[in-house]
């Protein structure tokens, strides 16, 4: 059962399944439908539309400065993404016709996953992976924001990958030579030419470091990058601009805020001095909590890194996904386990920074058996208020205190209304309870740690995944028809606790993360900060 399941340590996921449970639908009767504005407001009457539009038009002077503004500041950078654009907008277009011409010679009709055009989650994601970086970072703010997207779009989105097709290590040459401003055979002994990884912003290469002759990996942003982000985000700026001055009940949801979020965020992730001060930051803490010992974070090389390039230690180890060689590499994936989440739930409060991306990517057990801490390009900040009222949450998730959760809800959604705590908890018992006759067997192999079978346990997890997931949507979805909003963090700290989540599904499938004694999830309180440096 699915409350069995939260007490076996699993929380819900943010993978949405297309036939989203009946609690997803309604809840005490209330229709639950999740649109944004944009989507949803065909309805107005006249007299409305010809009010907003004259609100609109004070505001018309206001847009075209703006438009005009961030156009100046794109520059001829910007008509070249046109160019781009309509390429891959004709590309995407042609597989969509195709695709309508198969279905038309069918006596079935048009599937619903076509009648939307380009708009359909699926095309758009294909429209948004053919655009390249900025798109594809979007695409994946969609997978993970399903308080503001509609689930369909935040399901097709999850399969936005971050692979990229290699830039040619002449010009990865060329950019580190630039960047040192000295011969490269200066800094290293050699670098690997056959690439790491791809992703779409940046390339990373093995290396060695001439003189120490430490192995380290360099990570270089990929040529362009900045320009090819400032034009898009730019972009994407004025659609929202022009979308808030046609429909001004916009602007509640503030879309324009969104999107200068989004902005500062991948601006950030294009400044590896912030990813390298996130680093130290995290370093710091590891080292004055004496957690030495059992995790690390690459240590960050100053001489040969800058704004561009970033010149790291290299570890060695595996995901924190790869039960095989993780038992050969420890005699207890359990204890790996804790020590990584100890880690990261201490340092939500005892450093600055957490790490909001530990995918299994970037979570290793490494070869001398400590736990690696990988790219911190995306990193949040939580409030010790947030966190306190996220902690009443996880625990009421597995204690079944439904006016506590409420409360917990309460506390970290922003809103000025006076919600009835009672009748918002009733909303969330049903929730939780409408989901009891969900699989049972799924949970109870998975908790009967049949860890011998690996396919079973990943097919386990995969259904048990999208049950979670709906659950965890139908959670905010009650939330918001109160008027709750969730701040960013609650999003990027739910995401993290699904990864962990997956990880103890793997690793330690009788484990209760929430309740186990050896799991602080209590806080460490910040009784020092350790944040991040200005280099
Ligand atoms: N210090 C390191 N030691 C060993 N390998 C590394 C190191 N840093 C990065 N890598 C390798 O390079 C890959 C990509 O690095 P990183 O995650 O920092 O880049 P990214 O562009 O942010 O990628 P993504 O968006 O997929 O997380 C990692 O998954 C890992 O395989």
């Amino acid at each position: 059962m699915a409350v069995s399941a939260f007490r076996n340590g699993c929380l819900p996921i943010f993978h949405i399944p297309p036939q989203l449970p009946r609690s997803a639908r309604k809840v005490d009767g209330r229709s639950k439908g999740f649109r944004l504005p944009l989507f949803a407001r065909y309805s107005q009457t006249q007299d409305v539309f010809s009010s907003r539009l004259r609100i609109s038009v004070e505001n018309l002077p206001k847009l075209v400065e703006d438009i005009v503004q961030t156009s100046i500041n794109t520059g001829p950078k910007g008509a070249l993404r046109l160019v781009q654009g309509i390429q891959a907008f004709v590309g995407v277009s042609g597989e969509w016709l195709a695709d309508v011409s198969k279905s038309t010679n069918t006596s079935a009709g048009l599937p619903p996953q076509l009648q939307l055009g380009l708009l359909s989650p699926l095309y758009l994601r294909r429209l948004f992976e053919r655009l390249g970086a900025t798109y594809i970072k979007l695409g994946q703010f969609i997978a993970s924001a399903p308080t503001l997207f509609p689930p369909e779009y935040v399901e097709e989105f999850q399969n936005c990958f971050d692979k990229a097709p290699a830039v040619p290590f002449q010009d990865i040459q060329t950019i580190i030579r630039e960047e040192l401003g000295r011969p490269i055979n200066s800094v290293y002994e050699y670098i690997d030419p056959t690439p790491i990884a791809s992703a779409s912003i940046a390339q990373v290469h093995g290396a060695r470091l001439k003189g120490s002759q430490e192995d380290v990996v360099v990570k270089v942003l990929k040529p362009g990058i900045e320009d090819i982000l400032v034009a898009d985000l730019n972009f994407v700026y004025i659609v929202a601009r022009i979308l808030e001055f046609l429909n001004p009940e916009l602007s509640r949801t503030s879309l324009v805020g969104i999107v200068k979020d989004i902005r500062e965020s991948m601006l950030d992730e294009v400044d590896f001095y912030k990813e390298a001060a996130n680093i130290e930051s995290f370093k710091r803490y590891l080292e004055d909590m004496g957690l030495t010992r059992q995790a690390t974070a690459p240590r960050v090389y100053q001489h040969c890194s800058t704004k561009r390039i970033l010149t790291m230690e290299r570890l060695y180890g595996v995901p924190l996904t790869d039960l095989d060689s993780i038992s050969s590499l420890v005699s207890s994936p359990e204890n790996s386990l804790i020590t990584a989440l100890n880690v990261w739930f201490g340092s939500l409060l005892a450093c600055e920074i957490f790490h909001a991306d530990v995918h299994a990517g970037n979570l290793w057990l490494l070869r001398d058996g400590r736990i690696g801490f990988l790219d911190f390009g995306i990193v949040g900040r939580i409030s010790p208020r947030t966190w306190a009222a996220m902690e009443v949450f996880l625990t009421s998730i597995a204690t079944e205190e439904y006016e506590s959760m409420a409360s917990a809800l309460i506390e970290m959604g922003a809103t000025n209304k006076d919600i009835d705590v009672k009748a918002f908890a009733r909303d969330l018992e049903k929730i939780f309870s409408s989901i009891q006759e969900l699989d049972t067997e799924i949970v109870v192999a998975t908790s009967r740690g049949t860890n011998t079978n690996a396919t079973a346990i990943s097919a386990n997890l995969v259904v048990d995944e999208r049950q979670m997931n709906a659950l965890f949507l139908d959670v905010v979805r009650a939330s918001e028809s109160y008027g709750l909003r969730f701040p960013r963090e609650f999003a990027l700290l739910m995401k993290q606790l699904l990864y962990f989540d997956r990880y103890t599904r793997l690793l330690a499938p009788n484990l209760n993360m929430l309740q186990d004694q050896r799991i602080s999830i209590v806080s460490n309180r910040r009784s020092k900060s350790y944040g991040a440096n200005k280099y």
